[in-house]
């Protein structure tokens, strides 16, 4: 019998839940000492590590065998100038995860009033998320958050869970607490929760986990009218290329600039119309928690995600995607397209050289 994995979604939307409570109370009271700078020179914040601890903990209490591919570890927190910092991501996961929350979150998946953690079973939990990742079996993927730079600005970022099996993303959840409910009427307020299970579909849900609305990417019905959406950050996609794509396209709307996988859930309520990211460079590795939950999405609302030779994403090579050949995801009418031009762009770049 197929594999509903109805409570996978379950338990990873109240994850998600509880996570989205804790990134947006840090954000009320982060203070400067408490983002640390990476080996890679990318920001990580108090509210990165307390996340990523918090939905370890959620996903070990009830699916106890799955391993996880995980953003953060937390060997930076272990050392004696850590402890600052560890102290006060301990008793943020710890108040995330004991809060009371209200319907939508019922049963507690092993989390609630009286259920502290210790530091160490905390410390553990980041660091359960060192799985090396691989084509066989379950795993689960956690960007704490996503997009650390637009949730440092105040702009967006992405709270974002997979369960990835034989390769293939079988659930993704993603929770936008800065995302307008609704695009059309922004006096409703921000901040919603997607979700997508293969072959169910992709819904939106309030920030609670309730009230679904299903996602299904609108049709376009003129090439000019495509808005591109793309990285804020120019070292992390490449805007010039996306503007020769544009321009080979024929397309006059300006591009929507984003951080996050909050693009890949604009895409599907029809805020833009195609996603681009190119490599900038050389050496980057596209990482599998920054693809696997958008992709699934994007897909279960009857969208195509494929990288720049029209192949799918690969999410059996490990922590990453392997060689960096760019993301395009975008409606099925739009993306065979912009996939044709964004070949015919390379081809007169590669002429060039
Ligand atoms: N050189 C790079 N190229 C592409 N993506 C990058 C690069 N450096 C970091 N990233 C990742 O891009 C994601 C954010 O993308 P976006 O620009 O779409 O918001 C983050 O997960 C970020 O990783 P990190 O979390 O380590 O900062
Ligand atoms: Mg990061
Ligand atoms: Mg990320
Ligand atoms: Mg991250």
């Amino acid at each position: 019998m197929a594999t509903s994995y109805a409570q996978e979604e379950k338990v990873a939307i109240a994850a998600v839940r509880r996570a989205c409570v804790l990134t947006s109370s840090v954000f009320e009271k982060l203070i400067k000492n408490e983002t640390l700078v990476k080996g890679d020179k990318s920001p990580v914040t108090v509210g990165d590590f307390a996340a990523q601890a918090l939905i370890s903990t959620i996903l070990q209490n009830v699916f106890p065998n799955d391993p996880i591919v995980g953003e953060e570890d937390a060997s930076d927190l272990r050392v004696e100038s850590g402890k600052a910092m560890r102290d006060r991501i301990i008793s943020l996961a710890n108040d995330a995860l004991t809060a009371p929350l209200a319907a939508g979150d019922d049963p507690l998946w092993g989390v609630g009033p009286g259920k502290d953690q210790s530091a160490d079973e905390l410390l553990d939990a980041i660091d359960r998320g060192n799985y090396t990742g691989g084509s066989q079996g379950r795993m689960w993927t956690i960007d704490p958050i996503d997009g650390t730079k637009g949730f440092l600005r105040g702009e967006q970022y992405a709270v974002c869970l997979s369960l990835i099996v034989d390769s293939k993303v079988q659930v993704g959840v993603i929770g936008c607490p800065n995302l307008p409910i609704d695009p059309a009427h922004p006096e409703k307020g921000v901040g919603a929760i997607f979700s997508a299970v293969r072959g169910k579909g992709a819904r939106q849900l309030s920030l609670e986990g309730t009230d679904p609305i299903p996602l299904r990417i609108p049709p376009i019905t003129s090439l000019e009218a495509v808005k591109f959406l793309e990285s804020v950050e120019a070292a992390h996609s490449s805007h010039s290329f996306n503007d020769r794509v544009s321009a080979a396209l024929g397309v006059k709307a300006t591009p929507l600039r984003m951080d996050s996988q909050a693009k890949y859930a604009s895409l599907c309520r029809g805020e833009g119309g195609a996603y681009l990211r190119m490599p900038t460079g050389v050496g980057y590795k596209e990482k599998i928690w920054d693809h696997a939950p958008g992709q699934i999405l994007v897909e279960e609302a009857g969208g195509v995600v494929t990288n720049s030779r029209g192949e799918p994403l690969d999410f059996g090579l490990g922590r990453t995607l392997g060689e960096n050949y760019g993301v395009i995801a975008a409606g099925k009418d739009v993306h065979s397209q912009v996939l044709a031009a964004v070949q015919k762009v390379q081809g007169e770049l590669k002429a060039k050289v």
